[in-house]
């Protein structure tokens, strides 16, 4: 029998619609288009004269595409997001949804590296047509940057000690697959947590891949810009780095630092917070495993 795998079950459904408090004629933006699942709600929610703009770097997600006259699907990256908004004759919009990382079908198709689950090239590219893949990365990285990847963004504790392991391995061998790295840093992680290290060093190594951390930033400032006074910023984040910079953004607008203070003591801020931090129930956890680490955020453009 064939089973057929979801191509992504979405997550916060509700919650992240309800934050762009859809106008029927309103101008929407889906960045993370993925499997369609928050687009398809936002079209429910939008009248005949509506419109939804999707971003998905993925060529993957392209079969997904939702045959309707309101929505256009742009296979591009989201730190674009202005410029193809531009092209298409968008200047301002009502709100920005994003859902962040990777879709359910990247992580379960073997060949895209995504899983320690399966033995595969290493790859972990969301765009399939990027120069930089886990391969050069693991390969080609020194020493110094691999440790710093592993402490900036899976925060490890030996991070020198993987790093020096990987270099010393790859002199005599390319480490190409990801049998040959799990099996060459299993033996140097915390007995009976080997598994659970090993998916932060893959996350690791896919925010280096994908540039995630930059990208946000990129996409951030121009939310500001793009959204009209009132327009709203609905945005799942499933790391603490991803959500720690989102919080962030939408306190002051700034990714670090406060806000200066003006000769009466009020700061100029581009965002209010709409509600406090929104996180999966139970029973989506129990439904939706990929749901549990998940954090939304609301804000409102002033
Ligand atoms: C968590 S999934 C989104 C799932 C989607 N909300 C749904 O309901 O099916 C994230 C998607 O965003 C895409 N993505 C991640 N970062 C991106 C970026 N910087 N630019 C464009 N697409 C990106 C990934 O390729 C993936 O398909």
């Amino acid at each position: 029998m064939m089973i057929l795998m979801e191509y992504h079950n979405p997550v916060l459904l509700k919650e992240s619609v309800d934050g762009l408090d859809v106008k029927p004629d309103g101008i929407y933006v889906d960045v993370t288009f993925g499997g369609g699942g928050h687009s398809k709600e936002i079209l429910k929610r939008l009248g005949p004269d509506g419109k939804l703009y999707a971003f998905d770097q993925d060529k993957d997600a392209l079969e997904n595409k939702i045959e309707d006259g309101r929505f256009t699907l742009i296979n591009e990256n989201f730190r674009y997001l202005k410029r193809f908004l531009r092209f298409y004759g968008i200047k301002k919009v009502d709100g920005v949804l994003g859902d962040f990382g990777v879709s359910s079908h990247q992580f379960n198709e073997a060949e895209r590296g995504f899983s320690t689950r399966f033995d595969a090239k290493l790859d972990m590219r969301m765009n399939q047509g990027d120069k930089l893949s886990a391969y050069e990365v693991i390969n080609e990285y020194e020493e110094e940057q691999l440790k710093k990847l592993f402490w900036a963004y899976a925060d490890l504790k030996n991070a020198p000690k993987l790093a020096r392991t990987i270099v010393s391995e790859r002199k005599n061998n390319p480490i190409e697959t990801s049998e040959q790295l799990n099996d060459l840093l299993k033996p140097l992680l915390f007995k009976g947590k080997e598994n659970k290290i090993l998916a932060q060093i893959y996350q690791a190594i896919r925010i280096e891949v994908n540039q995630e951390i930059e990208v946000l930033k990129e996409f951030l400032l121009q939310t500001e810009e793009i959204l009209k006074p009132g327009g709203r910023l609905s945005l799942i984040s499933y790391h603490s780095l991803e959500d720690r910079l989102v919080k962030r953004y939408i306190r002051s607008g700034l990714f670090e630092g406060e806000p200066e203070k003006d000769m009466y003591g009020n700061i100029s801020v581009p965002f209010k917070k709409v509600n406090g931090l929104i996180i999966p129930s139970k029973e989506e956890i129990q439904q939706n495993n990929r749901a549990r680490s998940a954090k939304l955020r609301v804000a409102r453009k002033l």
